[in-house]
């Protein structure tokens, strides 16, 4: 499938980097470095923009090697790209570390799944099928 892009990073386009990737990468597209301090959170430009097809959505995600080794994390994970969204991609990065973490222009920063998506109608009534579990939830699994 072929999505629209835009790309003003100055970066080539975010690709799958091993063949059956999920997340394609995505650069920060930023003027100068940046200084995340501990617990400072940002919202780090992209450069690019996209249009979706009706029915899927994008989701931004955490990249596992900057979460374990320098506590970088996103703020809203998933972040969510609608289909109707035509600004730039953004990522709320946040440094969960007790150290600065540098970002340069480049740096690959989040990694985007692209994926499909229901959209629903509700129907209300007064009571729901009965189920084994019921109402049990929160780690009830399990208990004498
Ligand atoms: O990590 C993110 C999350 C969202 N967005 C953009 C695309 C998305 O379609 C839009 C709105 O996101 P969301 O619905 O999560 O934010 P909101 O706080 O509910 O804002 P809005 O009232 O504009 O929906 O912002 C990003 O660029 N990056
Ligand atoms: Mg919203």
């Amino acid at each position: 499938m072929e999505i629209k892009i835009i790309n003003k990073s100055g970066h080539a386009l975010p690709q799958y980097e091993t063949a059956h990737a999920a997340g394609m990468d995505l650069r920060a597209s930023v003027s100068e470095e940046i200084n995340l301090k501990p617990l400072q959170r940002m919202l780090v430009p992209t450069g690019l923009y996209i249009e979706l097809p009706v029915g899927y959505e994008a989701q931004i995600r955490p990249r596992s090697g900057l979460a374990y080794k320098h506590g970088i994390s996103i703020v809203n994970s998933p972040g969510t790209i609608d289909a109707d969204y035509r600004g730039e991609l953004k990522v709320l990065l946040v440094n969960l570390s007790d150290t600065d973490f540098k970002i340069n222009n480049g740096d690959r920063i989040a990694q985007m799944v692209i994926a499909k998506h229901e959209t629903v109608s509700w129907q209300p009534v007064e009571e729901l099928t009965e189920t084994s579990r019921g109402e049990g939830g929160y780690g009830h699994t399990g208990k004498a």
